[in-house]
C-alpha cells in the first residue's frame, strides 16, 4: 500500500450501540484517519468487536452517526465493505480448503496487493510447505497466519484486526508486528486487543 492509497476518514459522533436492553457502547465520538494504527482495548464484553463491526459498516449504531469520506468525498455505508479488509477470531472459514485454496478464494473476493502473488503470500506467511494442507488440519497459529494474510495483503485502504495475535506464539507475534510495520503505512488500521504486543504498534489506544 503506497502513497497512492485512498485517504479514508471515519468520524463517529456520539455513537451508542445497544443489544436488547444492554448498552454496549455509549456516546462515543472519535475520528480515525489513514496513516495511523489505532488500538482499542477493554475488558471482555466491553464492545471492542462491536466497535470494529460498526467501523466496517457491518453494524449500525443505535444512536449517533458513523460517517466516511474517501479522498474528501462522502461515501455511504453500503460502499464501505469494498474498502475494508478484516480479520477476527469469529471469522467463518471453509475448513475443507487447503491453505493455498483458501488464499486463492479470499483474494478472488478482495484484490491482492499488486506487488504480491499467492506464491509470494505463502512465502510471507511461511506456509509454503503446508500449501496443500486443509485448514482443518492446520494448527491454530497456522490458520491465524492464513487469516491475517487475507487482511494484511488485501489491497484495501482500511485494515481492521480483532485480536490479531491471539493464537500466535512469540516468534509468530514478532513476525506479525513486522508485517504490520510493512503493510500498515498509508492505511487506516484499527487493532482491537488487550495484548501489549499488539498495542505496542498503535499510535493511540482507546479504552472501552
Ligand atoms: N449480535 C449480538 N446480539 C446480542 N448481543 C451481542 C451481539 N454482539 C455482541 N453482543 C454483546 O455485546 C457485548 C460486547 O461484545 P463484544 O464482542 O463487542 O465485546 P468484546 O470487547 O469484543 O469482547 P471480548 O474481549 O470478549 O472479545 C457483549 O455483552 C456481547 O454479548
Amino acid at each position: 500500500m503506497g502513497a497512492e492509497a485512498a485517504r479514508i476518514d471515519v468520524q463517529l459522533d456520539n455513537v451508542s450501540k445497544r443489544f436488547g436492553r444492554e448498552w454496549v457502547i455509549k456516546q462515543l465520538s472519535v475520528h480515525y484517519s489513514s496513516g495511523s494504527i489505532y488500538g482499542i482495548q477493554g475488558r471482555n464484553g466491553s464492545g471492542k468487536s462491536t466497535l470494529l463491526r460498526m467501523l466496517a459498516g457491518q453494524l449500525s449504531p443505535s444512536r449517533g452517526q458513523v460517517s466516511y469520506t474517501v479522498d474528501g468525498q462522502s461515501i455511504g455505508v453500503r460502499d464501505v465493505y469494498r474498502l475494508v479488509s478484516w480479520t477476527g477470531p469469529y471469522l467463518e472459514i471453509i475448513e475443507e480448503l487447503t491453505v493455498a485454496e483458501s488464499l486463492a478464494f479470499h483474494f478472488g473476493l478482495k484484490p491482492l496487493l499488486a506487488e504480491l502473488t499467492i506464491e509470494g503470500v505463502l512465502d510471507r506467511i511461511e506456509l509454503r510447505d503446508y500449501r496443500m494442507r486443509s485448514l482443518q488440519d492446520c494448527s491454530s497459529g497456522m490458520r491465524q497466519r492464513v487469516l491475517l494474510a487475507t487482511a494484511l495483503y488485501a489491497d484495501t485502504p482500511m485494515l481492521l484486526l480483532d485480536e490479531p495475535t491471539v493464537t500466535l506464539d512469540a516468534a509468530a507475534a514478532k513476525w506479525f508486528a513486522g508485517e504490520l510495520k510493512r503493510y500498515a503505512p498509508g492505511r487506516l488500521t484499527v487493532v482491537a486487543s488487550n495484548d501489549p504486543r499488539d498495542l505496542a504498534s498503535c499510535t493511540t489506544v482507546l479504552t472501552l
